[in-house]
């Protein structure tokens, strides 16, 4: 299998080196060069494997080239061995039509460490491989950054530096990332708003000579083995509720458009989805950009949300890609606008593209209340806000009433007690596996927004290339 970047000019790569690579060196983001294809006898022999073994046949077309069925399998039951639930995404039913897929079973409690878990392992085999040393960057309104952390930390051949907008995440959050001591983790908490800590890191990429000189790797979203690890929870809820003689819909919370997007691909590899639902907080880019074709930032408003406070998504250029009819030349052209003016319409055959597939809903605070409050009268399921803004949408979706709804429940409730209790007079309690957050020693550093303090201070820490 082989990638290409959405704007078009970097080299085509396999995808042991877009793993390590991250972002693609013209800026733009890699995907496969053709969609694998499943029919409806390999989806339905999909029927009551395991996680992993789902995770093996879902993902085994994307890695050809890079690790055999054996070695990927070994990889999987190591990253889903460390998941607290046997079924490590299982799906909980509200209503005769609603479900959850809890995706928080993983050890910081959000759906991020599905692929993160994964991608520490890849890593770890990949730099196994050569004599080599990663500097992973990363940006993070709360959940990338301890998933990250805790899949990366005390890894010999790697550091990472991780970006959070200073005060803008919760505390349970923040702590799961300054809390982990190990000496190749680097927490940084910058000026500014999650859109600010993202231009950074990929202004570092787009530093060619930094680039190269720290050998960055990226565990954003940005970089596609995160993707491709998220493909799987969709084939796994949807072969259980009757894929594929029967199509699902699915509702996803969404910011950096890194979710939904895996949702996208599975449907593209032939997964029966009857709708994809992106549900936006009041931070409505998104939303404005599918309804209205009008792809422009505005400023990001803080809420009980906060990994969700985002107004650039970087996966979204992947739709725009792949639904615009591939043209990565036009792309890095319309790209580059935006980067300027901060603002673009969609063209017409993107809009089209897009409308076959994904439906919009923006979710204010008063709706993301009331469905967590839903949640808990009708099914006694205690919801974090996210995913309530996920559940809201899925109640608003406009389809047969035959179709399943699957919400994508993306994190615990106790990593937002405040909000929570706020909706429904119930404060959530951490599970036990995170330990003794409250009593642990923090560490990290405050710095300026800036492209300088940063870089300054990531290079005197790194290891340069030798
Ligand atoms: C809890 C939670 N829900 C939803 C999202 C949105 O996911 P995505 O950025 O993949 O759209 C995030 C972060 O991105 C998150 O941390
Ligand atoms: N909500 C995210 C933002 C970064 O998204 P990513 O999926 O691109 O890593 C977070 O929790 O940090």
């Amino acid at each position: 299998m082989h990638y290409v970047s959405t704007r078009g000019s970097a080299p085509a790569l396999g995808f042991e080196d877009v793993t390590l690579a991250g972002l693609a060196s013209d800026g733009g983001l890699y995907v496969p060069e053709s969609w694998p294809s499943f029919s409806a006898d390999q989806i339905r022999a999909l029927s009551g494997l395991s996680y992993v073994e789902t995770a093996v046949r879902v993902m085994a077309p994307f890695v050809a080239g890079s690790l055999n069925e054996e070695e990927l399998r070994e990889l999987c039951a190591a990253a889903y061995g460390r998941f607290s639930h046997d079924a490590v995404t299982p799906l909980v039913q509200l209503d005769h039509r609603h479900w959850l897929l809890e995706l928080f079973h993983g050890p910081t409690l959000a759906f991020k460490d599905v692929a993160l878990q994964l991608l520490g392992q890849l890593f770890e085999r990949f730099l196994s491989r050569r004599d080599d040393h990663l500097t992973i960057v990363g940006a993070t309104s709360g959940d990338t950054g301890s998933a990250a952390i805790d899949a990366v930390a005390g890894r010999e051949k790697i550091d990472i530096f991780m970006l959070h907008p200073d005060g803008r995440v919760s505390d349970v959050q923040r702590r799961q990332m300054t809390t982990v001591l190990a000496p190749n983790v680097h927490n940084i908490a910058i000026d500014g708003s999650f859109d600010d800590a993202q231009a950074l890191v990929k202004a570092m990429f787009n530093d060619a000579d930094f680039a190269r000189r720290f050998n960055l790797s990226a565990v954003n979203s940005i970089n596609w083995a995160r993707l491709m690890a998220q493909v799987v929870y969709y084939f796994y809820a949807a072969v259980r509720l009757g894929a594929p003689d029967r199509a699902i819909a699915f509702s996803v919370p969404t910011g950096n458009f890194g979710d939904v997007f895996a949702g996208y691909v599975a449907a593209k590899m032939g997964l029966p989805v009857a709708k994809l639902m992106v549900a936006t907080n009041v931070n409505d880019i998104l939303h404005r950009a599918l309804a209205e074709g009008d792809y422009s930032q505005g400023q990001v408003v803080a809420t009980a949300t906060p990994s969700m406070d985002i107004q650039v998504s970087s996966n979204f250029e992947r739709l725009l890609f792949d639904a615009g009819g591939r043209d990565g030349k036009a792309l890095a052209e319309q790209m580059k606008g935006f980067e300027a003016s901060k603002a673009m319409r969609l063209t017409n055959a993107q809009r089209d593209g897009a409308s076959a597939l994904f439906t919009s809903a923006r979710v204010d605070a008063d709706a993301m209340t009331m469905a967590m409050r839903w949640a808990y009268d009708a099914a006694g399921q205690v919801i974090d806000p996210h995913s309530a803004i996920g559940l809201a949408a899925a109640r608003s979706i406009d389809l047969d009433p035959a179709v399943p709804v699957v919400t994508l429940a993306t994190a615990h409730a106790a990593k937002f007690p405040t909000a929570v209790e706020r909706a429904t007079g119930i404060r959530p309690s951490l599970p036990s596996r995170v330990g003794d957050l409250f009593a642990r020693e923090e560490a990290y550093a405050k710095l300026p927004g800036t492209f300088e303090a940063v870089t300054a201070y990531v290079a005197g820490r790194a290891t340069p290339r030798g």
